[in-house]
């Protein structure tokens, strides 16, 4: 059986080489020559799968995505060419969630201004969109939820209109899918007239898809009002962004927030278990036997963290200023920000970092935030 993975798929010779020959392609550039005698097909966002690539094989049994989006997917031709397709829901939300966090107590950092005691609009409550809400709620932020769709579905969580997270928010942060028709269509949901209207000082985060903002009237309307902050991770026009948008931003990367190695190694994992599934086959290895241990064994903590401290702990895990420079000096150079992205080092999750501390009460919160160890 022909496995052709997508080179970017940690894990992926560990998990499928049992069940045939695993090929690595470049997202990117996959022909459809390359996929004519695949029997599965292992890909990332990058890749558009539709009828042009996929038309010469006639032997296709399975179609993953290692990612929670999918419109990089034909879904009705793989349906009606009756090959199964499934995507990683929830690998990356936890990566998301904590990168999310850890851009917004940069950015309080870096314009003196805490995070703590602010409001944070959250639009999209799903995977990533939850996973933010939890670290900022375990932090003790308030949080505002706007998701018509879930609210609709009866989602028990308590939403608000978008237009109340305009009004009261001062952090936006954005987790819907791209989907460019029907009442909910996500495409320019922050167009000229939204963008100008953000109150003043609104910081607004963007780890879902590029062109959910208008990126031109994001350059036309921060121009003129520098009280705005903007982290974008992800651009219009992958993998060109506009230049004069990277500059406006205060952190700027490459559509990495998803970039643990957990999350990554999770989407890889899902697959797995989908596949074998499909053939019948038992899935019996283990994610965390794959994942190495991390580099620092223990951070003690002798008084409670104050939002300095937490975001040196969080240093510890992630340090965005990293990316947001490499990005920077990087991003225009030929197929930069792809090399970026394939060359990334994983971050990790707060999950590997232990925690210790001698005597303190009322850390809990460093546990619900995702830090394992507090306590013990
Ligand atoms: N930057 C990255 O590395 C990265 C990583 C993961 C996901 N993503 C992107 O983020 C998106 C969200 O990821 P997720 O895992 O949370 O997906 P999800 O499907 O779990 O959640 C998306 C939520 O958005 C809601 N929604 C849809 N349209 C809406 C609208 N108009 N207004 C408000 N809410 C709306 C849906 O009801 C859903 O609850 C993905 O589709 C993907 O495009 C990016
Ligand atoms: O949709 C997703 O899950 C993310 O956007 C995904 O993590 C992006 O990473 P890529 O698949 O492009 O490597």
């Amino acid at each position: 059986m022909k496995i052709l993975v997508d080179e970017n798929m940690p894990y992926a010779t560990a998990l499928f080489s049992d069940m045939g020959e695993v090929i690595p392609f470049n997202g990117r550039s996959l022909t459809a020559a390359q996929v004519r005698d695949a029997d599965v097909l292992l890909v990332r966002s990058i890749t558009n799968v539709n009828a042009e690539l996929l038309a010469g094989n006639h032997q296709l049994k399975f179609v993953g995505s290692a990612t929670i989006g999918t419109d990089h997917v034909d879904l009705a031709y793989l349906a009606k060419c009756n090959i199964p397709f499934s995507n990683a829901p929830g690998c990356n939300a936890t990566a998301v969630g904590e990168f999310a966090f850890i851009a917004m107590l940069e950015l309080a950092q870096r314009v003196n201004s805490p995070l703590k005691g602010k409001v944070v609009g959250i639009v999209g409550a799903g995977n990533t969109g939850t996973a933010t809400a939890k670290c900022l709620q375990a932090y003790g932020i308030k949080v505002l939820l706007n998701d018509p769709i879930k609210a609709a579905e009866g989602d028990p969580r308590s939403f608000v209109s978008l237009d109340t997270i305009m009004a009261q928010a001062d952090i936006i942060s954005l987790h819907v899918p791209i989907t460019r028709t029907g009442e909910h269509k996500t495409k320019h949901l922050f167009d000229e007239a939204r963008l100008s209207a953000l109150k003043p000082n609104t910081w607004l985060v963007n780890c879902c898809r590029g062109d959910v903002i208008d990126n031109q009237a994001l350059i036309k309307v921060k121009q003129k009002r520098t009280d705005l902050k903007l982290v974008l991770d992800v651009w219009e026009g992958e993998p060109k962004p506009l230049p004069e948008l990277v500059k406006l931003a205060e952190f700027a990367t490459p559509h990495i927030a998803g970039y643990s190695l957990e999350g990554k190694a999770r989407g890889t994992f899902m697959l797995y278990q989908k596949l074998s599934l499909l053939l019948n086959l038992p899935a019996d290895k283990s994610l965390i036997d794959l994942l190495p241990t991390f580099n620092i064994k223990e951070v003690e903590f002798m008084t409670a963290p104050n939002e300095k401290a937490l975001l040196q702990l969080a240093r510890f895990v992630y340090d965005l200023r990293d990316d947001d420079l490499i990005f920077r000096n990087t991003f225009l150079n030929e197929n930069g920000f792809d090399i970026m992205r394939k060359n990334h080092l994983h971050r990790r999750e707060f999950s590997a970092l232990a925690l210790a501390y001698n005597n303190l009460s009322d850390v809990n919160w460093l546990s619900n935030l995702g830090f394992s160890g507090v306590g013990q």
